[in-house]
């Protein structure tokens, strides 16, 4: 099996950036949402999208986001792909790929055998799927270290580009990966020491948990 492709989340830091580079992750996500304590301001984007440039690929997530804020934090952080983790739906998954010109991952919340066969509805629209845990209503849809029952991906049998999200750590990655052959990993609270800080040991180990080395 090949090893997956890893996304760190989250990265909020110059210090979090340079350990995410060091461990050769595949991407950085920068997150534009308010509520989270990850959150970015655009100058901060700035400064972290250019120190990513040609080290690693930058991801924005957005939770129902407008266009304006997508926009703007394009140009600030000079982003490469998209990650939508709201209840945003194909049509605009399609839009805002239209707009943007940049690849859209769609992040799924997950629970059920039922909340699988949804996500296929993403197929075509979205570049990748991402398949997280369904978090608790009134909470974060993300980053709150929660994952599911990993068996029901069973179900998905490879109908679009995907991976794995909710509750990753170095403590657990490799038994996801061997499990659901995730081809690609993404982990926030759990390469972190508090939420919102980004612990470079951690970020060191899930990668190496991840690849298997
Ligand atoms: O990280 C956040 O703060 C966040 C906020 C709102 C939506 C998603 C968020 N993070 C994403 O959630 C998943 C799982 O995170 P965790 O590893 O369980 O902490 C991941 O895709 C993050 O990118």
């Amino acid at each position: 099996m090949p090893a997956p492709r890893i996304k760190i989340c989250g990265v909020n830091s110059a210090q979090a950036l340079d350990a995410v580079i060091a461990a050769r992750a595949e991407y950085c996500g920068f997150v534009f949402f308010e509520r989270s304590p990850r959150h970015l301001t655009l100058a901060e984007a700035q400064g972290l999208g250019a120190r990513a440039a040609g080290h690693v690929t930058r991801v924005g997530l957005f939770v129902d986001a407008d266009d304006a804020t997508i926009a703007d934090a394009v140009a600030a952080s000079a982003l490469d792909v998209i990650q939508l983790h709201g209840e945003e739906s194909p049509e605009r998954v399609a839009q805002v790929k239209a707009q943007t010109g940049l690849p859209v991952w769609k992040a799924v919340p997950i629970a059920s055998a039922a909340d699988v066969e949804r996500a296929a509805r993403y197929a075509g629209a979205a570049d990748l799927v991402l398949f997280d845990a369904k978090t608790p209503k009134g909470t974060l849809p993300g980053g709150m270290g929660l994952s599911f029952d990993w068996s029901l991906l069973a179900g998905w049998k490879n109908r679009a580009p995907w991976g794995l999200a909710g509750g990753l750590s170095p403590a657990n990655v490799a038994e996801a990966v061997r499990l659901t052959g995730a081809p690609l990993v993404d982990t926030s609270s759990g390469v972190e020491s508090a939420p919102g800080v980004k612990d470079a040991e951690k970020i060191a180990a899930f990668c190496a948990a991840a690849r298997g080395t």
